[in-house]
């Protein structure tokens, strides 16, 4: 059985991580995750306080990597994945063992833009949560997860998140299959989701 690529997009904090949490606890190592976000360049020569650097840009990532490394995975190989730190923007010299699995979950807030990469899914899910509770969420997490002050989460959002949002990651929304909203822990929508999976793995 070739493996079931499932693609989970979103705004930043919509629910995408929690999302593929969930879906990994109900099916364990029949599930693995490959975040977009493992493939940003390396930035580690700038700090995100100077407001320099567009993490939100299609090309902040090195997408023909994953591309690349979806493609070994579905056809049953193992990969090497990269390593990156949100604290210190950079992507780590060393890197992680990922096997194969019959589930295969890719998240991130841009990969329903790239044509190769949306090529390859087999399920396309748009995590919709609205932009107010999204940064409510997102001020919190960076701050406590990814080494952030109150204004530089509120400078980066202003300068780049928003913009970007609005001209690259909405508009992917009509792209995909399913459209959650009140991302996160919509258990109607989850339970959707997990009975596909089970349809997969019973074939
Ligand atoms: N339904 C929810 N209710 C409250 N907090 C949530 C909910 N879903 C996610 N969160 C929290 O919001 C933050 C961002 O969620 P996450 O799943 O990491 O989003 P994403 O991967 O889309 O950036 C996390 O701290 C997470 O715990
Ligand atoms: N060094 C970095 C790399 C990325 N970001 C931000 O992360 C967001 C994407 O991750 P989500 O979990 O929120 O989907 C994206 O909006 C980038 O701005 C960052 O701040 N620093």
């Amino acid at each position: 059985m070739s493996s079931l690529l499932i693609g989970v997009a979103g705004g930043t904090a919509s629910g995408k991580t929690t999302l593929a949490r969930i879906l990994k606890e109900s099916f364990q190592d029949n599930v693995t995750i490959l975040k977009h976000d493992y493939y940003y360049h390396d930035r580690s020569h700038f700090k995100v306080a100077d407001h320099k650097i567009n993490f939100d840009h299609p090309d902040s990532f090195e997408t023909e990597l994953l591309v690349k490394h979806l493609e070994e995975l579905k056809n049953g190989r193992s990969i090497k994945r990269p390593l990156y730190s949100y604290k210190t923007n950079e992507r780590l010299k060393q890197t992680k063992l990922v096997k194969p699995a019959p589930i295969v979950i890719v998240e991130g807030i841009l990969i329903f833009h790239y044509q190769s990469l949306k090529d390859l899914l087999d399920l396309k899910i748009y995590v919709d949560t609205d932009a107010d509770i999204r940064l409510l969420r997102r001020i919190s997490r960076d701050i406590k997860e990814r080494d952030r002050t109150f204004e530089s989460v509120k400078a980066q959002y202003l300068r780049t998140v928003k913009p970007m949002h609005q001209k690259f990651v909405e508009p992917t929304k009509y792209q995909a299959d399913i459209i959650i909203p009140h991302g996160g822990l919509n258990e109607i929508a989850n339970d959707l989701i997990i009975k596909k999976i089970k349809d997969h793995l019973d074939q």
